[in-house]
């Protein structure tokens, strides 16, 4: 068979609006359709592509032009937009209608998920960098930013502690994602075919049991769907991604496990971001997130929970961080290392109660900064 030419099809179709012109009569079996584009929000377009390329691949045939046309497809195509990089935040438009959120990742990420989960109808706009996210918003660009901060199997994303502090953006709310990880290859490729797994440090981690028992060389790259694109743009055989069935439905690519995550209960936290802080309420379940560095000595830290526990507050995370601009402090002729400490309390800054923890902890820390208080999202309780 010859190699067709891989195509965007004029068959563009609108969810629920505008129909595809391509009946099932036009799909020859030797064209396969794989369709790029999210299947889970009705607003969201997909474009059909007519793709010769799994027979080519089974017959043996040039992968190579074949990846390059795939990778044509992506790059052509207005409906996986471009990540955004620092340099080019401008290129990003607002139609002005919906809220803007900025996520780090590609089309598909978890990342993508929380920002629709917080911020229904959003405009999820996928960013290279987490500080271009960040940046997105403080240039006004974008209204939010969504941050994963930690996960209930893999533990903090220590590095998102360290931007919160770094950027001045408010906390205005957080979302609890349930992640569901598959192993996603391509096409034709078994289980037994694979030799390597991709994905997102935090989400290899999340999956710890089943790599090892598959013996899969773990290669960590800067997001899952983007190891999901890199399966279906190369057209690896010996690779797989652990990514999630959604962005298996964009990268057209097949699921060989599904729900390989060491515990099925695996829930990741994400932070919505903004310039200003919302005003904090009492009507509902609020939560404040807090960072602070103290003195060195017996007992200090014990003295900053205390503000909490003898004021009956709940703490629910606590974080240690290096104090990375004054790592080490010298004293007695020893050096210590000096920390930060992010502290997370169930109540709200609108509660006398917080603010007069906060006022005692004051007395003793040598900075404190509060990151934002904001509704708990209950719904994973
Ligand atoms: O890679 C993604 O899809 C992300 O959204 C990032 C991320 C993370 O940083 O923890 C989010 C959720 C999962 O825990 C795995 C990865």
């Amino acid at each position: 068979m010859a190699m067709h030419a891989v195509r965007l099809s004029p068959a563009t179709q609108l969810h629920g609006g505008i129909s595809s012109n391509l009946s099932p009569s036009n799909r020859k079996p030797n064209n396969p359709i794989v369709r790029y584009g999210c299947g889970s929000s009705k607003r969201c377009r997909t474009v059909t592509v007519l793709a010769s390329v799994r027979e080519n691949d089974a017959n043996g045939r040039d992968n190579s032009v074949r990846a390059m046309e795939v990778k044509k497809i992506f790059e052509d195509s207005p409906l996986l937009p471009k990540p955004l990089s620092s340099n080019k935040l401008a290129e990003s438009v607002s139609n002005g209608s919906r809220v803007r959120v900025a996520y780090q990742g590609v089309r598909g990420a978890y990342s993508e998920s929380a920002a629709e989960k917080a911020y229904p109808n959003c405009e999820a706009v996928p960013c290279e960098e987490f500080d271009t996210a960040f940046e997105a918003v403080e240039r006004w660009l974008v209204d939010r930013a969504v941050l994963p901060i930690e996960n209930s199997l893999g533990g903090s994303i220590h590095r998102n502690y360290d931007l919160l502090l770094r950027h001045n953006l408010h906390i205005v709310g957080e979302v609890k994602l349930a992640v569901r990880h598959c192993l996603l290859a391509n096409h034709g490729v078994n289980i037994e075919d694979l030799r390597r797994v991709l994905s997102h440090p935090q989400a290899l981690a999340q999956c710890e049991n089943t790599l090892t028992k598959l013996g899969l060389v773990r290669e960590a790259v800067d997001d899952t769907a983007g190891a999901a694109k890199q399966i279906a743009f190369e057209n690896l055989s010996d690779a797989a991604a652990v990514a999630s069935a959604e962005a298996a439905k964009i990268y057209g690519l097949n699921i060989v496990a599904e729900d390989i995550q060491d515990d099925c209960d695996n829930v990741t936290r994400f932070l919505m971001l903004a310039r200003e802080p919302i005003i904090p309420g009492t009507n509902r379940l609020f939560k404040t997130s807090i960072v602070f560095s103290l003195e060195e000595g017996p007992g200090v830290l014990f003295k900053a929970l205390a503000v909490f526990a003898l004021r009956q507050i709940n703490l629910t995370k606590i974080e240690s961080r290096p104090l990375r601009k004054h790592p080490l402090r010298a004293s007695g002729g020893l050096k210590y290392f000096d920390y930060l400490f992010y502290v997370d309390f169930e109540a709200s800054m609108a509660d006398e109660v917080a603010q007069n923890a906060l006022r005692h902890l004051e007395e003793f820390a040598t900075f404190l900064r509060v990151l934002g208080s904001y509704p708990v999202d209950t719904t994973m309780l």
